[in-house]
């Protein structure tokens, strides 16, 4: 298969077209194992298109993708690799265990494993306290990390995470960042979106991610350095003029008086 040995992920001219448009553009980029890796945009720029490729539930995609060795989507993936949508996916009529309990039954977890398997889940998030709260009386937080709580029962070698920090208060973002290095130190790698630039540096590796294209692909300090840039936003932001002045037909070529406001 022609893999580089350890990449988790490795795309090659990746390309999605959605409708008419080339929504993903030849994206070409490898995820080593057992690593966390940021993929950064703004909104709009391809983040979940792309991690909906990288789980095999994307349309029209082309080019190579190989996840854990294997082709993205292979059956075989399907225990290997956690997948977390924006949209909390619970049953709000369950509590946060019997949702967990049901989800590790439905993975064959064993019985006589289930009840310590969900614990452990449970204590991961930092749910216990609400472990007995019915999931559509917990908050938007609370019910994307019993989400979490489920990817996490499988004990994924993958797991990908759409902005799973959207809506949480610092000291949970923290300490969910905290956990994503201990999965990340225990052999998880991990694939984890966001629009917020500032959750970068809580990144060992960074995609950086721009109407499509792929911006650049490398180490929070080295995109520092590279762009002599203080911070990541920064070091994107230079990024976005250096593509703009190799790109004539960006708008930012066209006449003052045609990008007046155009800005976005
Ligand atoms: N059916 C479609 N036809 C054409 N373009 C589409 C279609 N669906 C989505 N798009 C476009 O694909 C692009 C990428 O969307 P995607 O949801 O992957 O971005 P994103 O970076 O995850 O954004 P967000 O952070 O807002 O979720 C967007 O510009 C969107 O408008």
């Amino acid at each position: 298969m022609n893999n580089p040995p350890g990449a988790a992920i490795r795309a090659r001219h990746l390309t999605v077209v959605r409708g008419t448009r080339r929504v993903l553009d030849a994206l070409s980029f490898d995820v080593a194992p057992g690593t966390v890796t940021g993929l950064l945009g703004p909104s709009g720029s391809g983040k979940s298109t792309l991690i909906r490729a990288v789980v095999g539930t994307q349309a029209k995609v082309t080019g190579t993708l190989d996840v854990l060795g294997r082709p993205a989507g292979s059956a075989s993936l399907r225990s290997r690799v956690g997948y977390v949508t924006q949209s909390p996916s619970v049953y709000g009529d369950l509590t946060a265990r019997q949702n967990l309990d049901y989800y590790a039954a439905v993975l064959g977890i064993p019985r006589a494993e289930r009840a310590a398997a969900v614990t452990q889940a449970l204590t991961d998030v930092d749910l216990t306290s609400h472990a007995d709260d019915l999931a559509a009386n917990l908050s938007g937080g609370q019910a994307s990390r019993v989400s979490l709580a489920v990817a996490l029962l499988g004990t994924p070698e993958l797991l990908v995470l759409d902005e799973p920090t959207v809506g949480l208060d610092p000291a949970l973002r923290r300490d969910l960042w905290n956990l994503f290095h201990r999965l990340a130190s225990r052999g998880t790698t991990l694939l984890i979106s966001s629009h917020v630039m500032d959750e970068a540096d809580r990144c060992e590796h960074l995609l950086l991610l721009r109407e499509g294209t792929l911006l650049a692909a490398d180490t929070p300090r080295a995109l520092r350095e590279t762009t002599g840039s203080d911070t990541v936003e920064e070091a994107f932001l230079a990024l976005v003029d250096a593509a703009r002045a190799g790109d004539p037909g960006d708008p930012a070529h066209r006449p003052a008086t045609h990008t007046e406001g155009g800005a976005s």
